[in-house]
């Protein structure tokens, strides 16, 4: 080892320490780093306010765990060579290659879907409920294992429909995706408003690309996070490497990425992110909290909104009575009709019908398990 390269190694080692060192500070200090956000501060003065001797576990779930990958990514971006360290890249690269074979299957179904007879409406089906089950795999809930699905992905879009207790997937595609390419002389906009990297990612592409090839979306545009957030949400990095490793394969990936990188390159799909996304806030604060970022959602005709933390905040985490409305849980947050494609990971849920709510009972009795197991998933639509 060269002289050179061994201080590297020293330097790399003292500022992983320090960063890691920064994690064991008391929770009250650890709330004054990385306040850049002025709503931030006003949501920790409120925070302080009402619970002064504030711990982990006397607070608010979804604020500690939001606070913790903030907080996680303050120490890292304090340090001069590891600001950019993407502590979870390499579990987030391991789900890519875990599921390579249900990638490369879905990569080829788009490509021959594109070509072919069959209806767009069961194409689209199958991409949407693929993108769906994509969230299954979650390495903020396996624990870093990555090989989590369960099932193949198109299988699971044709042969798991029982496991979606709400399931407006017919309705959002007959009501608000196919009657866009009815009208092609207007302007059509569809925002995906991603979760996990990895094989839900690669879902999330395959559909995105479909919705422009197929005419029904002239846009599509793909909200991701800034850094590091729940373990394996996409950042730009990740985006760009999946992008890569689709570009570097043989077969019907490669073919695919050519395809998908031209809409890039027109402006037909793109890529954005904003600070909100990795704010505590529930959604029905972002009129509020970031009203550029309401606007820009407004222009869509349809939002898809990914995964289990999304969903969280879009009901604001409460218990809501299961059979509650879900538009009413929204509390206002409306910008332009949404679609929710979740896996149940968390207690929370709103929206289900009676027979639903029976169902699981009947299933399940007192245990609750089945709320956050991942096994169950939803997919509901409100629309303005
Ligand atoms: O990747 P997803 O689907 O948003 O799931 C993340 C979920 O995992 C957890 O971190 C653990 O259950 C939840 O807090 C969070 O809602």
């Amino acid at each position: 080892m060269t002289k050179k390269s061994f201080r590297i190694i020293q330097i790399m080692a003292y500022e992983m320490l320090n960063a890691v060192g920064r994690l064991y500070e008391p929770f009250s200090i650890l709330l004054r780093i990385d306040m850049s956000c002025i709503f931030l501060k006003i949501f920790f003065i409120f925070v302080f306010q009402n619970e002064p001797l504030l711990t982990w576990y006397k607070s608010e779930w979804l604020f500690v765990e939001c606070y913790l990958y903030r907080l996680i990514y303050g120490a890292f971006h304090q340090q001069k060579h590891l600001s950019k360290y993407d502590y979870f890249g390499e579990q987030k690269r391991d789900s890519f290659k875990e599921h390579l074979r249900h990638i490369e299957e879905s990569a080829k179904f788009t490509l021959e879907a594109s070509t072919s007879n069959d209806g767009i409406h069961d194409v689209v089906e199958a991409l949407v409920k693929s993108s769906l089950w994509g969230n299954q795999s979650d390495l903020s809930v396996s624990g870093g294992d990555a090989s989590t699905v369960k099932h193949s992905l198109l299988e699971a879009a044709r042969a798991r429909d029982s496991y979606i207790l709400q399931n407006d997937v017919e309705k959002t595609i007959r009501e608000i995706i196919l009657p866009l390419k009815e009208r092609p002389t207007s302007h059509h906009r569809i925002d995906i408003i991603l979760d996990n990297a990895g094989v839900e990612l690669s879902m999330d592409l395959f559909l995105a690309d479909f919705l422009v090839h197929a005419g029904l979306a002239n846009n599509v545009i793909l909200h991701g996070k800034k850094f590091p957030w729940f373990v394996s949400d996409v950042t730009s990095v990740d985006f760009e490497w999946t992008l890569q490793q689709m570009e570097n394969d043989e077969g019907d990936l490669k073919k695919f990425h050519e395809r998908f990188q031209e809409k890039l390159k027109s402006g037909k799909i793109a890529y954005t992110s904003h600070d909100f996304w990795t704010y505590p806030h529930a959604f029905c604060d972002m009129k509020e909290a970031a009203p550029d970022l309401y606007e820009e959602l407004a222009k869509s005709n349809l939002l898809i909104f990914k995964g289990d933390l999304n969903y969280r905040k879009l009901v604001g985490d409460r218990y809501w009575p299961w059979d509650y409305s879900f538009e009413k849980s929204l509390c206002g947050f409306l910008p332009t009709s949404l679609l929710t494609l979740r896996t149940l990971k968390a207690e929370t849920v709103s929206g289900l019908s009676a027979e639903a709510v029976e169902r699981m009972k009947r299933e399940f009795g007192e245990d609750t398990k089945w709320l956050t197991s991942g096994d169950f998933a939803v997919a509901q639509l409100v629309k303005v």
